[in-house]
């Protein structure tokens, strides 16, 4: 059967991620393994935000989003980090496709329930799947920002884990690869989960052992599962042969299971 998986990139890792792991995606893309990219790049909005002097914080791990934060949002998603996916894709010999959420209506959104504090942050409501199939047949790798839309024309800033485990929900992928800057889960002792259960996350969010960045993986890792996809993995960009490992073999970063 063919394979596809969607790998999400986060900001913390992107500058690190060396050719190898490009290398990597252009030699599963010519095995014939189908996968489209969702990026984030958080430490990138803030310090344009900073340079700007645009004050930014953050609410429950959501950016407070303004409009004129939103603008910087999107030119730092859909422009530099975008970019700078697709080129490094291109320079390792695979062919990339850069698109945002707004483009047609790739990601569509609402407000969230908490709107009225946080301003313009999405929650996903579709995705047209139909545009990231055809970009994929096309042979090129689809990388998206997490910019959504709804049908006011109205943008949203859309954490990048949600929109990542709403595109594998809607496309139905097998898998999805949480690509961070971390080799997995870990518990109070640093140790490396290898597989981890929703009762298990529940209980370490309550701990306090997973906190942060991490929330937003394990809740879009959760409602993943509950769909078609079977698993979510958790790993670290920056170690050799870690595509693979991840897609191919298994035995690398937390793995979260359809039980
Ligand atoms: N239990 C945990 N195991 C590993 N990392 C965790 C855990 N709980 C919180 N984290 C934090 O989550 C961070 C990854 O999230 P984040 O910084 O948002 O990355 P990204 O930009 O890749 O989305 C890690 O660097 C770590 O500080
Ligand atoms: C609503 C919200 O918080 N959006 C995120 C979008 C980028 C993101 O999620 O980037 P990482 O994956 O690098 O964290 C933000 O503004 O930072």
């Amino acid at each position: 059967m063919e394979q596809r998986f969607v790998m999400k990139c986060g900001g913390s890792t992107l500058a690190a991620l060396p050719a190898s792991f490009f290398e990597e995606l252009r030699d599963l893309q010519a095995q014939g393994v189908k996968v489209v990219i969702v990026h984030g790049g958080g430490p990138a909005i803030s310090e344009t935000l900073g340079k700007l002097g645009i004050e930014s914080e953050f609410v429950g791990g959501l950016r407070k989003t303004s409009n004129e934060v939103l603008d910087v949002v999107e030119m730092v998603l859909a422009g530099r980090i975008n970019k700078e996916i697709v080129r490094r894709i291109q320079q390792s010999g695979a062919r990339a496709l850069g698109l945002s959420g707004v483009d047609g209506e790739l990601i569509q959104a609402r407000p969230v329930a908490n709107a009225a504090e946080i301003g313009f942050v999405g929650d996903v409501t579709d995705v047209n799947a139909a545009i990231i199939e055809g970009v994929m047949n096309m042979g090129y790798i689809p990388v998206i920002a997490p910019i959504g839309i709804d049908a006011a024309a109205q943008r949203y800033n859309i954490n990048a884990d949600t929109a990542a485990g709403a595109v594998a929900s809607h496309l139905g992928v097998e898998r999805m690869i949480v690509v961070t800057d971390v080799p997995g889960i870990m518990n109070g002792e640093k140790q490396v989960l290898p597989s981890v259960t929703v009762e298990q996350i529940e209980a370490m969010i309550a701990s306090g052992e997973i906190y942060g960045g991490m929330i937003p993986k394990v809740r879009a890792a959760i409602a993943c599962i509950q769909g078609d996809v079977k698993e979510v993995v958790i790993v670290n960009g920056d170690m050799p042969g870690v595509l693979s490992k991840a897609v191919l073999e298994g035995g690398i970063g937390t793995r979260i299971v359809q039980q």
